[in-house]
């Protein structure tokens, strides 16, 4: 069996983005791409509805290790260095899309916004009560961040999604790590470390003015 085919941990996830900063604040791509996959396990519990989403970072996820398993793989240890390298040998569709639709840079953009929205939603649930509503929470984180990236089409889409989010109860059980104390401080623990990862990426991205690559 692979190995990586277990059941979804939140700890896991929680694992890898706590290992994707280096002393110097460098960002290591393997980890990165390592909690997405994380992240898309958990959501591919969750059912067929959320197929179209778990396809898309998937296919996300797939452009990244394909760097990091390739020729240039030296260049792409950290985000920092993928920048620097894709930057310098034009491998970056700056203003329009042409020659690299898959850059690296463009590829992680994406999942760097959602990681925004990930924060968002990790947040709303760490502080809610018994009777919240999953749906409304992520709904409400999306509309704050990613959706804005979004065309209408995607945003009616997920937003019809999110309304079969299953219940908070059932959703902390689907996270693995135990009673709901547990949980609410896994996930006091796991957002530092994600807020952390999001403000060097985003301060990067601004440094070398990537933030709307198309
Ligand atoms: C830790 C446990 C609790 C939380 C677990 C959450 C698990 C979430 C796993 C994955 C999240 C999905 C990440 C989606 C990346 C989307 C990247 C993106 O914006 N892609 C769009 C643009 O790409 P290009 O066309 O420019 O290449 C693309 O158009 C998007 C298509 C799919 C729709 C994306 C909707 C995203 C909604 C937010 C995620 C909701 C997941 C709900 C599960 C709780």
């Amino acid at each position: 069996a692979d190995p990586q085919d277990h059941k979804f941990s939140l700890q896991e996830v929680l694992d890898s983005f706590s290992r994707c900063l280096s002393e110097s604040k460098q960002v290591y791509l393997e980890h990165y791409v390592a909690g997405w996959r994380g992240l898309v396990k958990f959501l591919n519990t969750l059912g067929n509805v959320f197929a179209f989403i778990s396809k898309d970072a998937v296919g996300k996820v797939k452009i990244l290790e394909g760097y990091l398993d390739g020729d240039s793989r030296v260049h792409y240890l950290t985000v920092q260095s993928m920048v620097q390298h894709e930057l310098d040998n034009q491998l970056v569709d700056v203003s329009r899309r042409g020659a690299h639709p898959d850059s690296g840079c463009r590829t992680l953009l994406r999942l760097h916004r959602a990681l925004r929205w990930l924060q968002l939603f990790l947040e709303r649930l760490r502080v809610s009560g018994q009777d919240d509503s999953t749906s409304v929470m992520c709904a409400d984180a999306y509309n704050q961040s990613l959706s804005q990236h979004h065309p209408w089409v995607v945003r009616k889409a997920a937003g019809l999604a999110f309304c079969v989010l299953p219940g908070r109860t059932a959703f902390f059980e689907v996270m693995n790590v135990g009673p709901e104390e547990r949980v609410v401080s896994v996930l006091g623990e796991a957002l530092p470390l994600i807020s952390e990862v999001h403000r060097i990426t985003e301060a990067l991205y601004a440094q070398h003015g990537l933030l709307d690559l198309p």
